[in-house]
């Protein structure tokens, strides 16, 4: 069986190389799948069926085995309330009770760590073993000897032979610690041998629970020794007495011998004291210095124990209360906001570190403003997280309601450049208004204003303006013209020669006359484009001009009207012109730009022709142009380039793959052209 064999991948992964592939919730799925396949088809049931197995086998370890002289045990789960209140119903039909007896049960916490089992003969530690497949472990006595919370000898009296189980666990702070230092003995590492550092190249732990398997089973014990490592016990294996007549008298004998318990445990009489623990533990959860993933109840009474016996792997006397899988409490630290490269502003929530599907959370994005208003989380809140898959982790809901709290303020400015931040109409996501002043949108900008439809500038690529950026020689366009006083500067640098900088330095000379409307386009504002940069120049002329009205739309209602009506340009374009011209940041970095580049009035030279005051359209693939030249190759020619196929329209070039628009030229009985008739109307223009 196909799903068997993947199961059984997962589970050495995660059990026995403590290197999951998926998350928790994810195996969790393949193990129900299986459970349903076999109750369906029973006589399939495998002897390594899932359901039966405990952990995983230890075939590959470093370490030495060690046969349990009793098995170490998993435990059943259980989610819900129903599913607690049916194990607790199960427990008293075994034992027949009648129905006033009550079931004292212990609750424990259920930590996340690695099984361990400390053999104790006279007081002293013989032998430390992992759980393995629950029948072989591994020998990690030297190990086990380097925790601090495991003494090798037990004080007071003690049974002969004494087997104390329980978990090797990290403490989240040091986990965080040990992931932290890892890093930085990758970093010096590398510096050591004059390499580059790659942080992605570091291993590091997905959650504490790996960190302590990793840690633990270590060949070189002295490995283990400089790990933070921590213990407690939670039940026992062979023993030669057992000192009480409860699970909670013999926890406590073993706590005075020295050895450190839950620091939760519990005793309880009913349904309802269990689960009003557990949903209590569930909020403290992400506040507890380790991490858990649920609550163990077991039955008190150890006759009782030892009557209702185990099942396939685990006992029939205790349950893991377990925690949702993909989903946590936790609180909300604060939010900040991230400005992306096109200037996006996004929230993003810094959350205590929670474990969610066996991957510690501490940030979560909260996508927009809308989505902050849509939860009304606020810094300190408390928030259910949620995890699915490989998901991005998000908040599911807003756990404190408090309606007195003041909300949440969205930032009316770029925390990068302090430039104005604002959503356009209609729109969710609010951006800074910055552009070629904000650090976060510095490369895009610049690579735009350097790319081939905008200056055009040739040598200088993405690669050597990200370079550039990183060396501070340039922040906005009008250093490009001043990257000549870094001649010596760059020729320094590795890559560059005498004959490459000069290249480049004379390219961007050229630039210094370049077309107003490129200049235009390459300043990136918000909806002016190649043909809109155009319009807008072909009626206002000069930069100067178009900065004066730009800067005159913003508070005057008649001069937005007057851009709004220019022909191609409508009230996007005029608002976003105004909105641009309004930011003193923009003002300075157009007056900058201005000062180093002397553009040419803008005058489309009309030549006479044939198309001259015609309507033009272009559809189809153009081969030998884009259809940007041939746009403007119209326009040189006294035509109006239109998009789309009207009564006004004139004239329609076609090449292969037109469409409707021929279909409709057809009805309208519009001249249809193709690319090579328009190109002979071009030449005969001269
Ligand atoms: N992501 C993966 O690929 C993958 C693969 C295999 C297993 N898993 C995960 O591992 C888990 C199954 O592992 P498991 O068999 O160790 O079961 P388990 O972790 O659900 O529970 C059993 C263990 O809990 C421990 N435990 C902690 N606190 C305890 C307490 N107070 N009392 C008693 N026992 C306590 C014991 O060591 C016991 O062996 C599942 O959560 C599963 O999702 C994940
Ligand atoms: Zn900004």
């Amino acid at each position: 069986m196909r799903l068997a064999k993947t199961i059984a991948k997962h589970n050495r992964l995660y059990h026995a190389e403590d290197m999951p592939e998926i998350a928790d919730a994810e195996y969790d799925a393949l193990v129900r799948r299986n459970n349903e396949l076999e109750e369906a088809f029973p006589h399939l049931v495998r002897d390594d069926s899932p359901h039966k197995l405990v952990g995983a086998a230890v075939a590959n370890s470093p370490l030495s085995k060690v046969a349990h002289e009793q098995r170490m045990m998993s435990l059943d789960n259980g989610f819900s309330d129903e599913d607690i209140a049916e194990w607790l119903a199960r427990v008293r039909r075994f034992l027949n009770l009648p129905e006033d007896e009550m079931v004292a049960v212990t609750a424990e916490d259920k930590i996340d760590g690695l099984s361990c089992s400390l053999r104790y003969e006279k007081g002293e530690l013989v032998l430390a073993a992992t759980r393995g497949d629950g029948q072989i472990g591994e020998d990690v006595t030297a190990n086990v000897r380097m925790i601090a919370d495991i003494p090798h000898t037990l004080a007071g009296k003690v049974p002969d032979v004494f087997e104390i189980r329980g978990e090797v666990y990290m403490a989240k702070s040091d986990f965080e610690g040990l992931n932290a230092r890892l890093m930085d003995e990758g970093k010096a590492d590398a510096a050591a041998k004059n390499l580059d550092f790659d942080p992605g190249k570091i291993r590091q732990f997905a959650n504490p629970r790996n960190a302590a398997a990793g840690s633990l089973r270590q060949k070189d014990a002295n490995i283990t020794a400089k790990r933070p490592l921590k213990f407690w016990a939670h039940g026992w294996g062979v023993a030669s007495a057992v000192p009480g007549e409860t699970a909670f008298d013999v926890m406590t004998a073993i706590e005075s011998w020295g050895l450190p318990l839950s620091p939760l445990v519990k005793r309880f009489e009913t349904l309802e004291q269990m689960l009003d623990h557990y949903r209590h533990i569930e909020m403290e959860r992400a506040d507890l210095p380790y991490d858990i993933d649920g609550v163990v109840y077991k039955v008190d009474r150890l006759d009782w124990q030892q009557r209702l016996g185990f099942v396939a792997k685990a006992p029939r006397w205790a349950l893991a209360h377990k925690f949702p899988a993909e989903q946590a409490q936790t609180t909300l630290e604060s939010i900040d906001i991230q400005v992306g490269r096109t200037g996006k502003l996004t929230p993003v929530g810094r959350l205590k570190p929670v474990t969610v599907g066996g991957v510690v959370v501490s940030n979560v994005t909260l996508h927009n403003r809308d989505e902050i208003e849509r939860l009304g989380v606020r810094p300190g809140d408390r928030v259910l997280v949620q995890r699915a898959g490989d998901v991005i982790p998000q908040v599911a809901e807003n756990l404190t309601r408090d309606e007195d709290r003041q909300p949440y303020i969205f930032p009316d400015h770029c925390p990068k450049c302090n430039s104005e931040a604002v959503a356009e109409e209609g729109e969710v996501d609010v951006r800074c208004t910055g552009g070629l002043i904000c650090p976060a949108q510095r490369f895009q900008r610049l690579a735009h204003f350097a790319s081939r439809a905008a200056l055009d500038i040739d040598g200088l690529g993405e690669k050597s303006i990200a370079e550039f950026i990183e060396a501070g020689f340039i922040e906005s366009p009008a250093d490009i013209f001043r990257l000549h006083q870094h001649r010596e500067e760059i020729l320094a640098r590795d890559g560059w020669q005498d004959k490459s900088v000069d290249n480049l330095l004379a390219a961007v000379e050229k630039k210094r006359s370049a077309d107003a409307a490129r200049l235009l386009f390459g300043l990136g504002i918000r909806h002016i484009g190649t043909v809109t940069a155009r319009d807008l120049m072909k009626n206002f002329t000069t930069l100067p001009k178009l900065a004066e009205i730009g800067m005159a739309a913003r508070d005057n209602e008649a001069v937005r009207d007057e851009v709004t009506e220019i022909d191609g340009v409508g009230p996007t374009v005029a608002q976003a012109l105004a909105d641009f011209f309004h930011e003193p940041h923009n003002r300075e970095v157009w007056e900058d730009l201005l000062s180093e580049v002397t553009p040419p009035d803008y005058i489309v030279e009309t030549r006479d022709s044939a198309v001259a005051g015609k309507t033009v359209v272009f559809t189809g693939k153009l081969e030998t142009m884009s259809r940007d030249e041939a746009k403007a190759q119209a326009e040189a020619l006294g035509a109006k380039a239109s998009g789309s196929v009207s009564a006004k329209t004139d004239l329609l070039v076609a090449g292969p793959g037109a469409g409707s628009k021929m279909k409709k030229a057809a009805e309208l009985g519009i001249e249809v052209i193709d690319e090579a008739a328009w190109a002979d109307i071009v030449k005969a223009a001269g």
